[in-house]
Parts: structure tokens; sequence; C-alpha cells
């Protein structure tokens, strides 16, 4: 028994002694890794795992912590009553987070898992390249062992995707342009970017109602439709070609597609490209969920010439060449054909709309616009390259009445019947354009019936200009028949004719006739 009692002393005393050599003689270092054994071995007997997610990783800021931050802010089930409130840059909306070392419940395909927002006191640097933040920030998942391959299988990715979706939607449209042409900046981009505020929406264009809801509902379509589009294996992208006169709204439809999904726009200066390689260049840095516009895409490049366009890029694709030989060897013609020394092609632009290069992305519209949709070469308006025409017509009816409620906030019932009548008359014989008939509206806005007479009083005189150009030209037109009519005579009476009329043989040659009676 004594023995018993002496050698449990010893082992106490050895144990003591341990933890007196662990916090004297043993470094921090190397405690930390008698701690970290220790909970391994609580952690072997638990029934849940743990994933820490550090805000920086090494000297990277981790993307999935942001993500993770950003998806728990929009969770509405969030346990404490502290939050933090934060507004990123270029944000209109302000997103809320987790406090610090609170926790949070999630559930994904009825699965918990728990979150916990964990920060520390960093402790005291030494030298590093790049000054860490005093706070160490880091989440804590913690799920059941049996449901680890589920969450690294898939919750992470929605995580991710849910986070890029939030993002998107709390901050700015960005517009970015290629006035550098295909050239790079510092960071490797081609494209500079703007926030982009343009405040025109589907409500705000006047169009016919039933187009816009067309347009609407297919681009409704298009943004749900991946798996539609993985189903029957074509590339996630659709093309849109606006034409119509100038002022009809088609940048203004542009900017309410952008804004109605969602979307980034680029907007590519075709001119300011040099070659079919560069194009390439720019289409692969542009991000999914995008639109890609080509204004004015008939003044933009030749593109009735495909045969030599194609001839100049297969040309150009054999051996890299500089512009200077590619120039050289197009000849001036060439030259002179499109205007510019630009070797684009056509081809080269329906390969970046069309071809492999155009699925480098996903969920990608391509917009063109033109005012001479007669001179785009067929290639480009074959479905399936442009899937949508849509044309952008002078002010209807329909369209004035939007122009009227945005306006000046006129519904049906705000003016007499007899008005309506009388702008239904004269709208479509005016042939004024939405930008004419906004202009004339935003003039005289303060005073609303003035606006209104004026408006109907413009109408009626384009309508009566435009009748009286359709008279001149219409007398312009009888004149031309009547002096074909007169060429043809003349024509005519210069011809020898003969016949007999009864009383003997007539001879008419060069409008003079001479008469020959039967002897
Ligand atoms: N359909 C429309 N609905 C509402 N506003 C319009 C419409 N069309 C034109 N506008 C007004 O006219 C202005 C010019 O229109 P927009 O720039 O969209 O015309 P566009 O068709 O792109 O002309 P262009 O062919 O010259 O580029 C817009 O700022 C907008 O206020
Ligand atoms: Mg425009």
């Amino acid at each position: 028994m004594k023995e018993t009692w002496s050698s449990i002393a010893s082992l106490m005393g050895v144990l003591a002694f341990c933890q007196t050599l662990l916090h004297t003689v043993f470094p921090p270092e190397l405690r930390f890794a008698f701690l970290k054994l220790f909970s391994r071995i609580f952690l072997s007997f638990s029934s849940y795992c743990y994933f820490d997610i550090t805000e920086i990783d090494g000297v990277n800021t981790n993307e999935l912590y942001n993500a993770v931050q950003l998806y728990l802010s929009s969770s509405a089930s969030i346990s404490g009553s502290r939050l933090t409130l934060t507004r990123a840059l270029n944000s209109s909306a302000i997103t809320f987070g987790l406090s610090n070392n609170d926790v949070i419940l999630d559930t994904y395909n009825s699965i918990p898992l728990l979150w916990e927002h964990v920060v520390s006191q960093r402790q005291s640097q030494s030298f590093s390249w790049r000054p860490l933040p005093d706070e160490k920030r880091g989440f804590t998942l913690r799920i059941r062992k049996k449901d680890k391959p589920l969450v690294l299988a898939s919750y992470l990715d929605y995580i991710m995707d849910a986070a890029a979706d939030i993002r998107r939607k709390n901050q700015d449209r960005l517009l970015y342009t290629n006035s550098r042409g295909g050239s790079l900046d510092g960071r490797g981009h081609p494209w500079e970017s703007v926030p982009f505020k343009h405040p025109s929406t589907f409500d705000t264009l006047a169009m016919d109602p039933d187009t816009k809801e067309e347009i609407m509902n297919d681009l409704r379509d298009f943004a749900s439709g991946q798996s539609f589009y993985q189903k029957t294996g074509r590339a996630w992208k659709r093309g849109y070609l606006l034409y119509g006169p100038p002022g009809t709204g088609k940048s203004s439809m542009i900017a309410a597609m952008a804004n109605f999904l969602g979307y980034d726009i680029y907007d590519l200066e075709l001119t300011e490209v040099h070659t079919n390689s560069e194009l390439r260049k720019l289409l692969m840095k542009t991000s999914s969920k995008s639109i890609i516009v080509i204004e004015d895409i008939d003044c933009s490049i030749n593109l009735t010439n495909r045969n030599a366009a194609a001839n100049n890029s297969s040309n150009s694709n054999k051996s890299p060449k500089t512009r200077h030989q590619c120039d050289s060897e197009m000849g001036s013609g060439a030259m002179e054909e499109t205007g510019s020394n630009n070797t684009i092609t056509l081809s080269g632009l329906l390969n970046f709309t069309d071809g492999l290069w155009s699925c480098c992305g996903s969920e990608r519209i391509f917009v063109f616009t033109t005012n001479h949709v007669e001179k785009l070469d067929p290639a480009l308006l074959r479905s399936g390259r442009m899937d949508m025409h849509i044309f952008m017509s002078y002010c209807s009816f329909k369209s004035l009445k939007i122009l009227l409620k945005n306006y000046l906030d006129y519904g049906e019932g705000d003016l007499e019947q007899s008005v309506w009548d009388e702008l239904e008359q004269v709208v479509d014989k005016a042939r004024m354009t939405p930008a004419d008939v906004s202009e004339h509206l935003i003039k005289y806005r303060r005073d609303k019936a003035k606006a209104v007479r004026e408006l109907i009083e413009v109408l009626k005189l384009k309508a009566e200009m435009n009748a009286g150009k359709r008279g001149l030209e219409l007398e312009e037109e009888q004149e031309q028949e009547q002096e074909k009519r007169t060429l043809v005579a003349e024509d005519d009476e210069s011809k020898l004719d003969l016949h007999e009329d009864g009383k003997g043989l007539v001879i008419k040659e060069n409008g003079k006739m001479e008469h020959h009676h039967k002897e």
C-alpha cells in the first residue's frame, strides 16, 4: 500500500514537473503543439468536424472568407443582436454581417451547419513584407462528420455563387471601354471601367408594350436558361440587333437591358481595335454576365465584303506579321475599302461572336446597333448569330402614351378623349423620334397643358410637312412619269411607221407624215 502511494506521489511529482517544465522550459511553440495534440485527441472522439477559413491565407486575401461573409450577410436568421454594417466602394446598398465571435446557423439540403466568426488579436508582428491587420479574423464551420463529403462537394461552391450574385446586386454596374484599343494596361487588362449609372429601364423606354414584353421574356429566359443551353449543346450567349433611325432608343434599350439583368456592359469601340487577335484578346478578358455592345456597326468596319475579309484573315493567320507587312500586303485598294488601316475583318468579328472563342466565358449577350440594317452583310444577320432583330421605330401612339406618363404623369384619364384622338391621328404621320418628342416634353414640363398643346402643334406641323413632302414626291414622281411618257412617245415618233388607212399608204418617219394615195 505504502508502495502504491509512493508511486502515485512520484507520478504526481512527474506530472507537476512536466507542467512546470512545460511553462518554464518549453517555448510557447511547443506548448501550442501539445495543446494541438490534445485538441486532436478530443476531436477524434467528437462527432463534429471543423473548417477554418481565415481572412488572410499566408499573404493573400482569402476569397472564400469574403464570399462567406457576403453569403452570411444575406441570411436573415442572424442570431446575434449586434451586426456589422458595411458599404463597399461603388456600392449603392449596405450589407450587414456577423459581429465578432458571433454564431449563425445555416441549413443546406436540410443539413445543419454552424458558422462562427472568430476574431482574435494578432500577436505583435515580426518583420513582414506586407503589414497585416491587427485582428486575426476567420470563420469556423462546424458540421457533422458524416456530412463532410457533401459540404466539400457542393456547399462551398454554392456559397461562392451566391456571394457573386449578392455582389452583383449590391454593386453598381460597370461600363467598360477599350479606349486604348486592344493594348493592355499595367495589370494586363485591355478594358477600362467606370461605374455605370444609366437610369434607363424598360419602364422608361417608349416602345410597343408587346415587343417590350417579348424582349423582357427573352432576356429572362436567357438569364435562367443555363440547363437549357447545356442540354441543347449551345453556347450560353444571345445576340440582339437593334436597328432604326437615330434617336429611337437603341442605346437606351441597351442600358435598360443591363439594368434589367444586372449585367455589366462592354462597349467595344471597333475602330480602335487593329487586328482580329486583339479582338480575341478583348473577348477573353470580358467577364460572364455581361453585355458586349458594338454600336453603329455599319460605320465601324466594312462588313460587306466577307470574301475579301476572309482572305485577309487567312493571310494574317498563316504567319504572324507586323502591321506594316499586313498593310502593304492588303494594298491600297483594301485600305481604301475599309477607309482606315484597320485589319479587322468580318470573319474575325463573326468568330468573335459565334466561333469557338465566343464560349470562353458564359452568359453573355452581344448587341449590335445600326441605323442602316440594309448595309449589313447577310452573314451577320443569319439566325443563330443575331437571335433577335429589334426594329426601333418612330414614336407610335403607344410609345407616346408611355412618354406622356413618364414625363408629365398623364395617364389615360388625365387628358380629354378628344386630345388623345388628336394625338393618335397625327403621331404616326409626324414620324417624330421618341428623342424629339421627349425633348419637347422636357422643354415645357413646368406647364403640362402647354406641353401637350405644343406637342400637338409640332406633331401636326411635322405631319403636314411629311404630307407636303410626300405630295412633292408624288408630284415629282408624276412629272418624271410624264417625262418618261413623252420620251417614249418621241422615241416612237422617231421610228418609221408604215400602215394603210383605207385611202392609201401612210408613212410616218421622224414625226413627219406622208400620204401616198392609191392610184
Ligand atoms: N424609345 C425611347 N424611350 C424613351 N426615351 C427615348 C427613346 N428613344 C430615345 N429616347 C430619348 O432620346 C435620347 C437619345 O436616345 P438614344 O441615344 O437611345 O437613341 P439611339 O437610337 O441610340 O440613337 P443613335 O442611333 O443616334 O445612337 C435618350 O437619352 C432618351 O432620353
Ligand atoms: Mg445610340
